[in-house]
């Protein structure tokens, strides 16, 4: 029978065997071949499965329509046992011992043999025709076989590429996949694979193939970079448009290759099951789609096997799997490996590391949760588990005292009491703060009353909503070097609304800015007026001394003057401002001082003063913006424009740590360049924004923000000849402040591996300052000695500003790669300008992507300022 089999398709009958024994005959085999018929609908291949009894041998040649149609049939054993916890339909079942290996039931250890037809001395009868392709051969030729360490796997040399002979240049079956190698040393059907150990406690059933340069497609092998594709979830192949439909034929499991069947699916691809068929949804109807998404979730062979799940260190059964998957708040993204479960307060997460989810507690899987589950070293204890930094820290935003390393008890709504006392001490979750923290440090929060992503689909209930990964870009900087500025700037740009909560808060900040601005004024105005009378008295001694006698009359002092109305509220308002009582004052909304403003506003003397504004250092530069519209900013029913917002210093009193998700919106650039960055909008980002000072002494707290993506660290290029003093009042150049922080941060064994972008902020500024203050003011950069020419500023001969800023990025550039041996990305930004941030932003993006996808998408020319292109001389 096989011999016939292999007379009719030589080239083609990789698995049969020689042996015309009964159990091959009911050995099913898959059957993938292509139909070359009359045109259908579209030309995909056909998964048969049959037995090789059931064939329609009799007469190939003459058996009419079907098999004539037919080219390059692929016939395979279907084996059954590929999933670790399927049962085997037949007796020719492989069994995983428990070393993890794969064997015969009869205890052969499987040799890699060859797959393509057995000569009686085990050599390789290969065709005439295929000895002309060098690939095939190569595949075929035993010597070219390796055992892996396991002895179980074979490993195709030479191409690794499955290649077969191309009939009429067309229609090349999907050959990229190793075929899995079958002996037939006992009448059984083995599998053999190689074994990927990497993934944790599980036996990958994976065939291995080779990896081609990116951007090629594994069935036509011509490169298309930046065309979509699509990938099977088992093997990693990529599939362009042409190709995809004839390598995944039908897809009775979702989307695999035809040779990747019945295999387990690669673990790390589980969080893309049934999502975004983005390729395949321009080829096949909806319906068509819907079902084969639907297959790749529910197929058995597709789900997660029980045993490879351990809970508490406990493997669990089908019914605990199924239990856990099917509870009110299931785990997320569950694969095979080793998690931690805490029963009492519903804690779950992975083994060593912190909690990833609040599941339904009580849940009867695995055994009790051990002390050091999350790896956590605080010395306080939630349920008998050792809580990680990131809780602790989370614990005391929330409130809660953890002095003496106490013992909490924590149940699933987030009461706690301590060990030993009996009353409740209150709530983790009740203040937002905690949950802002939660969102920062990547800690769960209860699930609300209900869960909006989880979904009956075939009377299963499924996650099925994207779990978007999040990617975390974390922005800091030193003192006023423009963090806050860039994190609003930021969520105008990107739509993120400002809460009523927060809009309160900040039109209060900027009223009592507005307020400290006038106290500045009406100070400067005193002091003019003094200064004048100082004058007068002055010029009146001269003139009664004088020769002459003749007086000028300029009398300065009326300028400076007030009537008493004025005079009586800037007094008031001084003094609200001594006893800083501000926000009783405004909180009394029902006092309106418009009104007030207004008239002393208008008062010549506050404009004569206002006039020489340059001459209140005090006074702050955005002042000018909020003093011009004072009298709309006191008013009560005053609403900040987003202008406003973003002007405004601060954004809350406590603003030490704020966080923000949000998406970048599609842009015109996007849509030109890669379908990589179409697929972006639907991405999640978070920039989280936090202040030196919060991360202590030596940025002792920095291993909070250890799933940071990117860090931005912002440096004002102002700070050259600014001085800050520290808490002893040691005087500090604002530069060489930004410069340690700096170097704490790119040191911190957590951040060791991060991408850093430098934000260098304030260009405007900049700008201005340069001119006036030379950028050696400060000893780091002493050598800075541009020297400018007269003519025009363009692109090849920059400004003084642009030298500067490309002179300051190479600086930090420097001191990065000294520290690191990597390279430093760095943007120029001007805080106040949606543009540069939004292209700073997108250019962090960029950086995570191209870690993503080690391989840049597009030249750098249309990212932010590349400085290394740049010359500082
Ligand atoms: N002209 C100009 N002003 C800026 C720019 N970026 C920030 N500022 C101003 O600089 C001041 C400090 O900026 P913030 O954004 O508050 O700085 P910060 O990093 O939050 O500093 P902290 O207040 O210490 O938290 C504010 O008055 C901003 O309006 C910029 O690019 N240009
Ligand atoms: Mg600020």
């Amino acid at each position: 029978m096989a011999g016939l089999l292999k007379k009719l398709w030589p080239a083609a009958v990789p698995a049969i065997p020689e042996n015309d024994d009964e159990e091959i005959f009911n050995t099913e085999y898959s059957i993938a071949m292509e139909y070359q018929g009359p045109p259908v609908t579209y030309a995909i291949p056909q998964i048969v499965p049959v037995k090789i009894s059931q064939i329609p041998i009799a007469s190939p040649v003459s058996s009419g329509t079907f098999l004539n149609n037919l080219s390059f049939p692929i016939i395979q054993p279907i084996v059954k046992s590929k999933t670790l916890n399927q049962k085997s339909s037949k007796e020719s079942v492989d069994r995983i011992e428990s070393s993890g290996k794969l064997a015969c039931e009869n205890g052969y250890e499987s040799k890699p043999k060859l797959s393509h037809g057995i000569g009686s001395s085990g050599t390789l009868e290969v065709p005439d025709d295929d000895k002309e392709d060098g690939g095939f051969q190569d595949y075929m030729n035993p010597t070219n076989w390796e055992s892996t360490e396991s002895g179980l796997s074979s490993r195709v040399p030479s191409s690794e590429v499955f290649s077969c002979r191309e009939d009429d240049g067309n229609d090349e079956i999907p050959h990229h996949v190793k075929r899995p190698s079958v002996t037939f040393e006992s009448n059984e059907v083995v599998v053999h694979e190689e074994l990927d150990e990497s993934e944790e406690g599980s036996v990958s059933m994976r065939p291995k193939i080779e990896r081609l340069k990116k951007g090629v497609c594994y069935r036509c092998h011509r490169r298309k970079r930046f065309v979509e594709k699509e990938v099977c979830i088992v093997c990693g192949a990529k599939f362009c448009y042409d190709c995809v439909l004839r390598a995944m034929g039908s897809m009775p499991e979702g989307r695999k290759c035809v040779t990747c069947i019945g295999y387990r699916i690669d673990e790390t691809r589980r969080g893309k099951l049934g999502k975004g068929p983005r390729l395949l949804k321009r080829l096949l109807t909806d319906l068509e789609v819907k079902n084969i998404m639907n297959s790749e979730i529910l197929c058995e062979v597709n789900q997660v096997p029980p045993e490879l799940v351990f809970v508490n260190g406990e493997a669990l059964r089908q019914d605990q799997l199924f239990k856990l998957q099917n509870c009110k708040n299931p785990p997320k993204k569950l694969r095979p490996g080793h998690y931690w479960y805490d029963k009492v307060s519903g804690f779950w997460g992975k083994e060593g590391q912190k909690p990833s989810q609040i599941i339904t507690c009580q849940l009867d899987v695995g055994g009790h949760v051990k002390r050091n589950a999350s790896n956590g070293n605080t010395k306080v204890l939630i349920n008998n588990r050792e809580i990680t930094k990131e809780e602790l820290w989370m614990l005391k935003s929330a409130g809660v005292p953890c002095e003496g390393k106490p013992h909490f008890w924590v149940s699933e709504d987030g009461t706690y009491q301590e060990e030993g006392q009996k009353n409740e001490k209150g709530k983790i979750w009740d203040k937002t703060r905690t949950k802002l923290v939660c969102a920062v440090l990547s800690l769960p929060v209860p699930p609300g009353t209900e869960n909006p992503s989880r979904k009956e689909v075939n009377g299963e209930i499924r996650d099925n909503l994207a779990q978007k990964s999040i990617h975390k870009f974390l922005l800091v900087g030193y003192d006023k070097s423009g963090t806050s500025t860039i994190y609003k700037q930021a969520k105008i740009l990107y739509g993120i609304p400002f809460s009523e909560d927060e809009r309160q808060n900040i039109k209060f900040l900027i009223q009592r800015n507005l307020f400290g601005y006038l106290g500045v004024l009406l100070e400067g105005r005193e002091r003019f007026e003094e200064e004048s009378l100082l004058e007068k008295r002055k010029r009146c001694a001269v003139d009664k001394s004088g020769p002459s006698g003749d007086t000028i009359q300029i009398d300065d002092t009326t300028i400076y003057s007030v009537g008493t109305r004025v005079r009586a509220f800037s007094d008031w308002l001084l003094q609200v401002l001594l006893s800083d009582n501000l926000e009783a004052v405004f909180s009394s909304a029902s006092c309106e001082y418009a009104s007030f403003i207004e008239e002393m506003w208008k008062d010549a003397a506050i404009q004569a003063t206002y006039n020489r504004r340059n001459e209140l250092q005090m006074l702050p530069r955005v002042a000018t913006y909020f003093l011009d519209q004072a009298v709309e900013i006191s008013r009560t029913d005053y609403k900040p424009s987003d202008m406003d917002i973003l002007y405004a210093d601060g954004i809350t009193s406590s603003n030490s740590l704020t966080c923000m998700e949000f998406s970048f919106p599609k842009s015109t650039q996007d849509d030109t360049l890669d379908p990589h960055y179409q697929r972006d909008s639907s991405l999640r980002y978070q920039l989280i924004r936090v202040h030196p000072r919060s991360l202590g002494e030596h940025c002792k707290w920095l291993d909070m923000f250890e799933d940071t993506d990117i860090v931005l660290f912002c440096v004002s290029m102002t700070d050259y000849d600014e001085y800050s003093a520290d808490c002893n009042g040691v005087l500090t150049n604002k530069m060489l402040a930004s410069k340690h922080l700096f170097e704490s941060m790119v040191t911190h064994p957590t951040f060791e591996n991060k991408n850093f972008l430098l934000i260098l902020n304030k260009f405007d500024l900049l700008e201005e300052k340069i001119e006036q203050v030379p950028l050696s003011q400060c000893e780091w950069f002493s050598d800075f000695k541009p020297i400018v020419s007269q003519n025009r500023h363009n692109s090849t001969n920059p400004s003084l500003a642009q030298r500067a800023f490309h002179y300051i990025g190479m600086k930090f550039k420097t001191l990065f790669n000294s520290l690191t041996d990597k390279k430093l990305f760095v943007s120029l930004v001007t805080g106040l300008e949606n543009d540069t941030v939004d292209e700073a932003l997108r250019y962090a993006r960029e950086i995570i992507m191209w870690e993503e996808e080690e391989e840049p998408y597009f030249n750098n020319e249309l990212s932010s300022t590349d400085i290394e292109a740049s010359s500082t001389a």
